[in-house]
């Protein structure tokens, strides 16, 4: 096991998770020698102060670690800086998220996502290494030397973007097969959250599949989709990779055909741990409606999902679901509903019903007057409608005319079946196509 030391920096007016960070050291396989924390502004040469540097530099001495991993984001000169005067290698907080995902990347895509998130991290480390060499310094990129580090520059700029086109290939294969599910009249929810929060377990109960589920960070990486059913609608779900505080673009950007799963869906579940201290369930309610707001998704239908219920009281959870609501309203935040459930005891009734509720009025959804003039075929124009949509009311004279709400991308398959659509409230007819 590889030992390190760790860093923090806190800010005055911001401070750093400790329990989070010693959760990602612990996610990424190391041994805590130590954690050094300090309580300062940025300093632009070391992030932290000189004195802390000297300090940290007796700590190695001493403890022989084999690494020095900063809770802080360190900027390229900053890294660079202190390596040269630790004589160690130094790494930042979101280096270490990346060490976490290259553990658990399993399929090609993750595995994609991460090395292009790697070089995009790389890429400016580099560039200062360059600068430095140019200026004088003898030591290059991780000690390579001065043609060395130049070489490496010119292969990531490549690698990138070869992969980026990579990933835009699978991509545009993903959307192929989104279209062909929405054209099947299914229903995309995805499932959004900080890392942890239960989004795989969620979707385990809602499908009765098994995905991997651990009690450790970012589990999930690659997409998984799969499919249930809300009072007889078909719905998809799809789990997707967890959020984290201040996620950086460049994991946003290597992420993006993964996220990009939250930018198609219909509904987006963000699921929450109920267990938590209210300070920590705002900390990742805020960092994932970030996140969603990069993302551009705020304006889809929001459910909050209060999970792990059984780890707390009724009480709790009524006043946490206030103060979600409150916190949503003074930031301007339209939260569809706020449930809560347990999802691994299989309490999903609140969250059923909120969908119930919530998918009928959806922009998808419009109501629609189905006229089926031959009396065979109403059976069959039944029990489609009631897989798709949702029947108002049915009327029989010499012909039948169904009232129902019906989702846009079905009118084709109703058309095929040789029966007339009306939307209803307007005089307006469909052609037949
Ligand atoms: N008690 C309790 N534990 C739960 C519940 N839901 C999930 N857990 C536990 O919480 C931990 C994290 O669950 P996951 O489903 O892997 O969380 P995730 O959001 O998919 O995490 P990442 O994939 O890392 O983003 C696991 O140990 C689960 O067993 C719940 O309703 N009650
Ligand atoms: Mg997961």
């Amino acid at each position: 096991m590889m030992k390190v030391i760790g860093v923090i920096r806190h800010s005055q007016r911001k401070r750093v998770s400790r329990e989070e960070f010693e959760e990602l050291l612990s996610s990424a396989g190391y041994e805590v020698l130590d954690i050094i924390e300090q309580v300062r502004e940025e300093s632009p040469r070391y992030n932290i102060g000189k004195g802390k540097v000297q300090e940290i530099k007796v700590k190695i001495e001493e403890l022989k670690p084999d690494k020095v991993i900063f809770a802080n984001r360190l900027t390229p000169s900053q890294a660079y800086n202190l390596s040269k005067e630790l004589g160690i290698e130094i790494i930042d907080k979101w280096q270490l998220v990346l060490e976490i995902f290259e553990k658990r990347a399993r399929s090609k895509e993750a595995k994609l996502q991460v090395e292009l998130a790697n070089l995009q991290y790389e890429l400016p480390i580099v560039k200062e290494a360059i600068r430095r060499i140019k200026l004088g310094d003898k030591a290059g990129f991780k000690g390579m030397g001065q043609y060395q580090t130049q070489q490496y520059l010119k292969h990531i700029r490549y690698r990138m973007g070869k992969i980026r086109k990579e990933l835009e290939r699978v991509k545009a294969d993903r959307a192929v097969k989104r279209k062909r599910r929405e054209e099947v009249g299914f229903i995309l929810l995805a499932l959004a959250g900080y890392t942890n929060a239960g989004k795989s377990t969620l979707l385990n109960a809602l499908t009765r599949e098994e995905v991997a589920v651990k009690n450790q960070m970012f589990t999930t990486l690659g997409t998984i989709t799969r499919a249930f059913k809300v009072s007889r609608k078909k719905v998809l779900v799809t789990d997707t990779v967890g959020f984290i505080d201040n996620l950086p673009p460049f994991i946003v950007e290597a992420f993006h055909s993964t996220l990009e799963e939250i930018v198609q869906a219909d509904i987006i579940l963000l699921v929450l741990d109920a267990s938590e201290p209210w300070t920590e369930i705002k900390r990742k309610f805020l960092a994932s409606i970030h996140v969603l707001r990069e993302l551009k998704s705020l304006d889809k239908p929001i459910i909050a999902v209060l999970n792990k219920n059984d780890l707390t009281t009724p009480e709790d959870i009524k006043d946490k679901k206030e103060e979600i609501k409150k916190l949503a309203d003074s930031r301007g935040l339209v939260i569809f509903d706020v449930v809560s459930i347990s999802a691994k005891l299989n309490d999903l009734d609140e969250l059923f019903d909120a969908l119930d509720r919530l998918i009928l009025t959806l922009p998808k959804f419009k109501l629609f007057e189905i006229i089926v003039g031959d009396i065979e075929k109403v059976p069959r124009v039944l029990s489609l409608l009631n897989s798709i949509g949702e029947i108002v009311e049915v009327k029989e004279n010499e012909e039948t005319r169904i009232l129902a709400y019906i989702q846009m991308g079905m009118i084709k398959e109703l058309t095929k079946l040789g029966v007339e659509l009306k939307q209803a409230g307007e005089s307006k007819e469909l052609e037949d196509s």
